[in-house]
């Protein structure tokens, strides 16, 4: 059974980060939610890093604001892919330290950074990383796609009624 872990700088990331629970959770792929700061939980930033892939996790989506240290570090520690979701805080100038700061990472350490505020492409990233090895999860994407596509065909057909 594939797993993400889903972690987040604070409390008041949670708005955004709900967006990558909530669809993966519709992907019927488990969660695990947690608090992790890179500047005020160091050392349980370290045994998350470190110990993810032993407990099961597949994917790890990490979200943060402002100085956004927290995706770049868990993938310094963490052999799983990482997505890293920059979000729009309060304690961020525009957005663009968030982004930036998640986006620029040095050679050898990818984080998979999604649009700012973007969770729910982030979780969908994760469920597709999962879905390449997981014919289940697979199916479960084209019919969302599908979706997608047929919201879009509708919204045409409404608008030529106008
Ligand atoms: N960027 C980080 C890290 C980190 O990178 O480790 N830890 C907390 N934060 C961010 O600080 C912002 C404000 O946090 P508070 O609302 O708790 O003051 C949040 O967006 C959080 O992700």
């Amino acid at each position: 059974m594939s797993k993400v872990g889903i972690i987040m700088g604070s409390t008041s990331d949670l708005p955004v980060m709900q967006e990558a629970i909530d669809i993966l959770k519709g992907f019927d792929i488990e969660v695990e939610v947690d608090i992790v700061s890179a500047h005020r939980t160091p050392e349980k930033l370290f045994d998350y890093g470190k110990n993810a892939h032993e407990r099961g996790f597949n994917v790890i989506i990490a979200g943060a604001g402002g100085a956004a240290h927290l995706p770049g570090m868990i993938a310094s520690l963490s052999p799983l892919p990482v997505i890293g979701v920059p979000v729009k805080s309060r304690n961020s100038i525009d957005g663009w330290d968030s982004v930036l700061s998640i986006l620029q990472m040095p050679g050898g350490v990818p984080v998979a950074t999604v649009a700012l505020d973007g969770a729910k492409n982030a979780g969908i990233l994760a469920a597709q990383i999962i879905g390449a090895a997981d014919k289940c999860v697979l199916d479960k994407i084209l019919v969302y796609k599908e979706g997608l596509k047929q919201k879009v065909i509708k919204g045409a057909e409404e608008v030529k009624k106008k």
